[in-house]
């Protein structure tokens, strides 16, 4: 009998169970200094115009938090714009436009979304940047989500069609890296994922 079993590489739903657990676990002294430098980290490597439009996520299940960085390009004059399920479809993302006061409600998920108003939509292609969360991404910029599916279906034209805009951005804590992600086909590979401390680039 050997003693070096090869250990078998873990499936999707495995990862994702492990590193969910990971960032759940992190203390909030830890994700509070993860906010502070994702902050500093995204205006030193993105240097943005004027009046940018910026989709972006409100954080769940011990995601990156974002509200900091939400107020601060806030404050900055930038639009920011948050994902709202699809009423009618229910398996693609509108992004809808976010400010101190909009209306907002829980969606199937408890995660809070904009109340729907079809007039503060905005297409895909008007964003600039779009920020995604992620459960996983790997040293080839692959990018692991919930298991919903939504980005990587709302991104499925856009991905086709290699449009310009919006520039994909991932947002992740250090611990959510992995080596290598099993791929799937209709996977949007990331080509930016910022951390609270590194910038990656493909
Ligand atoms: N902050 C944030 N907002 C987001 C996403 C995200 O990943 N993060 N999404 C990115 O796609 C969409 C929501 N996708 C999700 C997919 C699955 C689950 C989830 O918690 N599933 C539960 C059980 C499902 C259920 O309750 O029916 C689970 O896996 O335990 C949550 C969000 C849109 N908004
Ligand atoms: N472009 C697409 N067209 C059709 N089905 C898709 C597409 N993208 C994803 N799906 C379906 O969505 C389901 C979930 O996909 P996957 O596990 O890759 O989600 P995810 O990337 O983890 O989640 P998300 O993109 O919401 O963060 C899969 O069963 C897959 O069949």
């Amino acid at each position: 009998m050997s003693h070096h079993q090869p250990t078998s590489p873990l499936s999707r739903s495995e990862i994702r169970k492990n590193i969910r657990k990971a960032r759940r676990n992190l203390s909030d002294l830890e994700q509070e200094l993860a906010a502070k430098k994702i902050n500093i980290n995204f205006f030193q490597h993105k240097k943005l115009t004027k009046n940018t439009r910026i989709g972006l996520y409100l954080s769940n299940d011990g995601e990156l938090d974002t509200s900091e960085l939400i107020q601060s390009l806030i404050d900055k004059k930038h639009q920011i714009f948050l994902p709202v399920i699809h009423p009618f479809n229910g398996t693609t993302l509108l992004f809808q436009r976010y400010e101190k006061n909009s209306p907002m409600k829980l969606n199937r998920y408890a995660i809070l979304e904009p109340k729907l108003n079809c007039s503060h939509i905005c297409p895909l292609y008007e964003l600039d940047y779009l920020l995604m969360p992620l459960v996983a991404f790997d040293n080839f910029g692959n990018r692991l989500g919930m298991g919903g599916g939504y980005y990587d279906k709302t991104l499925a034209h856009y991905y086709k069609e290699n449009l310009q805009k919006p520039e994909l951005i991932g947002l992740a804590h250090d611990c959510q890296q992995v080596e290598q992600l099993p791929v799937e086909a209709w996977d949007v590979p990331l080509r930016q994922i910022i951390t609270p401390s590194k910038f990656y680039q493909w």
